[in-house]
């Protein structure tokens, strides 16, 4: 304690707890493995990190989860997912300062590790849950849940997560709501197929007419024009749309995905501009999570090679596998898939682009 009744940085912070929180497990008697402390030190780090992840991500959804989120509370929701970004870069960072513990000094405190692992974070946990990683699209372990490692208080807290609101079901609602899907008269949907089937017509003539295609690649790009037709087909027919969902292809309702479509395709529009950042900080933190995931399957692989995880898992090909599949707005990384240049774009009507522009510039002078 500084002087009596003022505010002392140490207490302020709660020092005596932190730093008495570093206990190697390593050495019994004797000295610990140089490299323990490190160990330690980086995933407390991560966990602190993952706290106020959790807390900037609990604000965001209670924003967004809302029946409906006033306009002038989206700049704060974005300022909270850039801030999750900006943590995101310093944790895949961070991993560069493990990394440089060797495999060998590893394996002097490895051993006394198991069971216990990453796989076990709780805070990570919570935060796949609430950003929306759907439980259905988990891998499993042995045809064990991803929770039964855990202790049962810590399992009914992140079971209890599955079931809370999360930020893709909030943005889910939140674009489905957006009120340009349907245009009045304008069928935008039906000019704006028209632009996709010339723009495909083009794609087709641009394979066919390619002066240095052999036959075989030739093919080989026909199909895949003609599969991004077949997609297209997707987004116009309910039916389709919802097959596509069930086997887990999308995520996002078609109602969203279409306005997420057009939010991006009129982004330069005045009231779509906040919508579309937004867009692009859930697309970046998706993209930061999976970069995290392969960054430290790649350590993973470097520090224990094809060895078995200390969690049950196969190691780094458990992790690969998972930095594929659990991912939360894939959807919106396929968007571009059905972009048409904006010199392709159908004009929106005068009356849409009057209530899409901010009521000063259209007010006289
Ligand atoms: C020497 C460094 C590390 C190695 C060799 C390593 C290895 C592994 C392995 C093999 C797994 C799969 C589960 C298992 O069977 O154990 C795993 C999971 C995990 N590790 Fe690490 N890890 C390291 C560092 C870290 C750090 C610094 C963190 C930060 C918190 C971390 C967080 C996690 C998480 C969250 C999982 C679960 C991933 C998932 O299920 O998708 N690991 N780790
Ligand atoms: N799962 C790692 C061990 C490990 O890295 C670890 C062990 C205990 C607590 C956290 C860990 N970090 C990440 O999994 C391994 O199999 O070598």
């Amino acid at each position: 304690m500084g002087t009596e009744g003022e505010l002392y940085y140490w207490d302020y912070l709660g020092l005596d707890a932190l730093l008495a929180s570093q206990q190697p497990i390593s050495g019994g008697e004797g000295e610990p493995a140089h490299d323990e402390m490190l160990f330690i030190i980086v995933h407390q780090c991560f966990e602190l990190w993952f706290k106020q992840i959790l807390v900037e991500l609990d604000d965001a959804v209670g924003t967004m989860h809302a029946d409906t989120v006033p306009e002038k509370e989206m700049g704060r929701v974005v300022d909270r997912l850039d801030r999750i970004i900006a943590i995101q870069r310093l944790l895949t960072g961070q991993l560069e300062v493990l990394e440089t513990m060797t495999p060998l000094d590893f394996l002097d405190f490895r051993e006394q590790l198991a069971p216990a692992s990453g796989f076990q974070s709780v805070q990570f946990r919570l935060v796949e849950n609430r950003l929306g990683l759907d439980p259905e699209q988990r891998l499993t372990i042995a045809g064990a849940s991803y929770t039964d490692v855990m202790s049962d208080e810590h399992r009914r807290m992140i079971e209890e997560t599955e079931r809370a609101p999360n930020l893709r079901d909030a943005i889910d609602r939140w674009l489905a709501r957006t009120p340009f899907l349907r245009f009045g008269d304008f069928d935008f949907w039906a000019a704006y197929r028209e632009a996709v089937d010339a723009m495909l017509e083009r794609e087709r003539a641009k394979v066919s007419e390619h002066p240095n295609l052999d036959d075989a690649s030739r093919d080989e790009q026909l199909q895949a024009v003609e599969e991004s037709a077949a997609q297209f087909e997707t987004l116009f027919d309910a039916e389709q749309y919802e097959r596509l969902r069930e086997r887990g292809h999308r995520q996002l309702s078609q109602d969203a995905f279409c306005a997420a479509l057009l939010i991006s395709l009129y982004r330069d529009e005045p009231l779509f501009q906040l919508p579309f950042r937004l867009l692009t900080a859930v697309t970046d933190i998706d993209e930061g999570f999976a970069a995290w995931r392969y960054r430290h399957a790649l350590l993973a692989h470097r520090m224990i090679g094809g060895k078995v995880g200390t969690g049950g898992t196969a190691g780094h090909t458990y992790l690969e596998a998972a930095a594929r599949k659990h991912r939360v707005f894939r959807d919106l990384f396929d968007l571009p898939t059905f972009f048409v240049p904006r010199s392709a774009l159908p004009e929106l009507p005068a009356e849409v682009r009057e209530q899409l522009s901010f009521r000063y510039e259209s007010a006289p002078a």
